[in-house]
């Protein structure tokens, strides 16, 4: 075997920590040469995993210094988030990749407060992301990100989303005031939702995430078939009510085809900012088991902490404050796990096989 073929199959073992599947498995090797002993490696991975490119360079280092004639290594590893199905009505969209639900059968569970970190938990690990707030009911990105006396502007038949700490926001809360809610009956509420989603101008994002409105009614339904969503992600408590309705929530995605990328549960254990003691007082278990009965995944559990509510109710996100700390890190691997199977989902859908009937 030639020294680069060793390095190519010495790379191609190392297995990548999200989602543990080898680098050949995932097709991620993008370049090898050798001059003399130094190997430059390039890998491309379809998700934003900034956060464990250090740990992945590790492993690569660690097989591909014991192998003979290789002493030195440039090792490069690119994102390249692949761009999901559009539906062409929505030329705005044109420029963002990826579009992600986040949904709840239940109110009330921290729906909104997921969205929120997710969306600058994805920016932390290296991705342009935008939220569209969709939640007729009770609006409350503008809230989450302090810009509820903020207004977005029109330009000529578009509408420029607001920016707040790098996160491109349009709510339809923006439509209303505090003082003026809105009472928005079904076709009222999805009619002005499209054109929200439609005249917005994004620009170019990897991750448009939709907060969308708590339930599985109607409307719920109408804007998963109508948003070109390339997943859902469910936010849950794990009280039994809560994942009843969470059920629901994933039957809902399923019957119109938009894939699961995982279970989020919320609110999981309280700890006591007095003592730490850390008590399960929703129950245990319930989102492991949800993911496990529907075949997907647990992307990760939240505490129910005093300071994710103050964070969420003074517009300083967790990870506006610091990117790593530990309930960051928490939303972050979270982000990376979504992403991971945004990525997986493409390649299945690349590799699946074509079946081609012919008339004779
Ligand atoms: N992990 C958590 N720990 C403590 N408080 C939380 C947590 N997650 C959310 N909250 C708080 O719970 C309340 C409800 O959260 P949020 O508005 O995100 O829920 P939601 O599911 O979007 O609600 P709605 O159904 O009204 O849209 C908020 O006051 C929020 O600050």
């Amino acid at each position: 075997m030639s020294v680069e073929q060793s390095v190519i199959s010495a790379v191609e073992s190392v297995i990548e920590p999200v989602t543990q599947k080898s680098l050949a498995q995932l097709n991620a090797l993008t370049s090898v040469s050798i001059d003399q002993s130094k190997a430059s490696v390039v890998i491309t991975l379809g998700f934003v995993g900034e956060g464990i490119k250090q740990a992945l360079s590790q492993a690569v280092w660690d097989k591909v210094s014991a192998l003979d004639g290789i002493s030195e290594i440039q090792l490069d590893i690119d994102t390249v988030v692949p761009t999901g199905q559009h539906v062409a009505e929505l030329p705005h969209l044109a420029e963002v990749k990826q579009v992600i639900a986040v949904a709840s059968g239940k109110g009330g569970v921290g729906k909104s407060t997921t969205t929120a970190n997710l969306a600058l938990a994805l920016q932390a690990e290296g991705a342009k992301v935008g939220i569209l707030d969709a939640d007729i009911y009770g609006p409350s990105q503008p809230q989450l990100f302090a810009v509820s006396d903020t207004r977005p502007t029109a330009q000529s038949n578009t509408i420029l989303p607001i920016e707040s700490n790098g996160i491109k926001l349009m709510s339809m809360g923006f439509l209303v005031t505090e003082k003026t809610p809105m009472v928005w009956r079904g076709p009222m509420a999805s009619g002005a939702f499209m054109q929200i989603l439609g005249q917005t101008q994004w620009g170019e994002l990897d991750y448009l995430i939709v907060d969308m409105p708590p339930g599985t009614g109607d409307i719920q339904l109408t804007l998963s078939q109508k948003v070109p969503l390339a997943g859902a992600v469910i936010v849950t408590t794990p009280q039994d009510i809560a994942l009843l309705d969470a059920k629901k929530g994933i039957e809902m995605f399923t019957k119109v085809n938009v894939p699961i990328l995982g279970v989020v549960e919320n609110m999981s254990t309280h700890i006591c900012s007095n003592c730490g003691h850390e008590e399960p007082i929703f129950g245990v278990g319930g989102g492991e088991r949800i993911s496990e009965q529907y075949n997907t995944q647990l992307l990760g559990s939240l505490p129910l902490s005093l300071s994710i509510r103050e964070d969420a109710d003074s517009g300083k996100s967790p990870l506006i404050k610091d990117v790593d700390s530990e309930i960051s890190q928490k939303y972050r691997q979270i982000a990376q796990k979504a992403s991971a199977q945004l990525w997986l989902n493409t390649l299945d859908a690349a590799q699946s096989p074509v079946i081609e009937f012919s008339d004779d």
